[in-house]
């Protein structure tokens, strides 16, 4: 379904200096520097696998997930969703896949929630039957139903993701990317989470790329496992695949990952 093959990014950004005279000096003579988010990922991901994409702040996941859902170019290599180039034809692309960053909406902010999905239910030209059929099952699964009304603004940060995870999910799209989606939550509201993600995927064979640091959402959800840093694939495999790599008896997951950034030098 994906196919990733030798794919590069890099971003030219204005580089600063530390102290006054250097930071003055640089606003009048302007420093770049390229730095490189992806430095040559490859893999491919099949339908209806839930893969955990990880990895330390920095390496490159937002930006791979940028790509594959057609927001940003790559500078160069390969990348395929069902034959699709994510970034061209993007109109009908996003017809086929569902987006959610836990750290910003995609819900218009001062209109009620149910106004939204009528808004992007004219995006994605959904037909009318679809349409309520799609949301009486995300209002029912998600537990929507006295939150619809109520503008995003004045949702708490709970209600606010499953109300951006039912927006991603309206026109039933094949592939999900999700994006960090239970950053802040308490714990109610990630077994929530987590029960409709693997829900979805059960059901509707929804594939599922996610990133997160937090790794009781991989534990619990994630067949496979991409760890990535500074750009590169670093390991691809199961979470029995990463265990091995640190053999030490009663290790959690988390100090799991810390001794492999320490072995990768992340
Ligand atoms: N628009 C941009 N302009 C300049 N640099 C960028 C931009 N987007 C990302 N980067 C840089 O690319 C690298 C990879 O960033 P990216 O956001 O993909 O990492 P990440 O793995 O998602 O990190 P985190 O876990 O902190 O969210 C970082 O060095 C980041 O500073």
């Amino acid at each position: 379904m994906i196919h990733v093959e030798n794919l590069r990014k890099s971003f030219v950004v204005h580089k600063r200096e530390a102290g006054v005279k250097k930071a003055i000096a640089s606003f009048f003579c302007r420093k770049n520097e390229r730095i490189y988010a992806l430095n040559d990922i490859s893999f491919d991901i099949k339908r209806g696998e839930i893969v955990g994409y990880i990895g330390p702040n920095g390496a490159g996941k937002s930006s791979t997930i940028k790509i594959l859902s057609g927001i940003l170019t790559p500078d160069s290599g390969i990348c395929t969703v069902d034959q699709s180039i994510p970034w061209k034809n993007r109109k009908e692309y996003v017809k086929n896949i569902g987006v959610v960053f836990g750290q910003r909406s995609q819900l218009w902010w001062d209109i009620p929630v149910i106004d939204s999905f009528y808004l992007l239910k004219e995006i994605y030209e959904m037909n009318d039957t679809l349409f309520q059929e799609s949301l009486l099952e995300l209002t029912e699964l998600l537990q929507l139903k006295d939150i619809l009304k109520t503008p995003t603004r004045q949702l708490s940060l709970g209600q606010r993701m499953r109300c951006e995870i039912a927006a991603s999910l309206l026109h039933r799209p094949k592939l999900l990317f999700l994006d960090e989606p239970t950053i802040g939550l308490d714990a109610v509201s990630k077994l929530a989470v987590r029960e409709f993600i693997k829900k979805i995927n059960r059901e509707h064979q929804t594939t599922v790329i996610l990133t997160t640091h937090d790794m009781q959402d991989i534990e619990s959800l994630a067949d496979r496992i991409i760890l990535i840093g500074n750009g590169r694939v670093l390991l691809d495999g199961t979470l029995d695949t990463l265990r091995q790599y640190v053999p030490k008896v009663g290790a959690s997951l988390d100090e799991i990952m810390v001794e492999l950034y320490q072995e990768y030098n992340l």
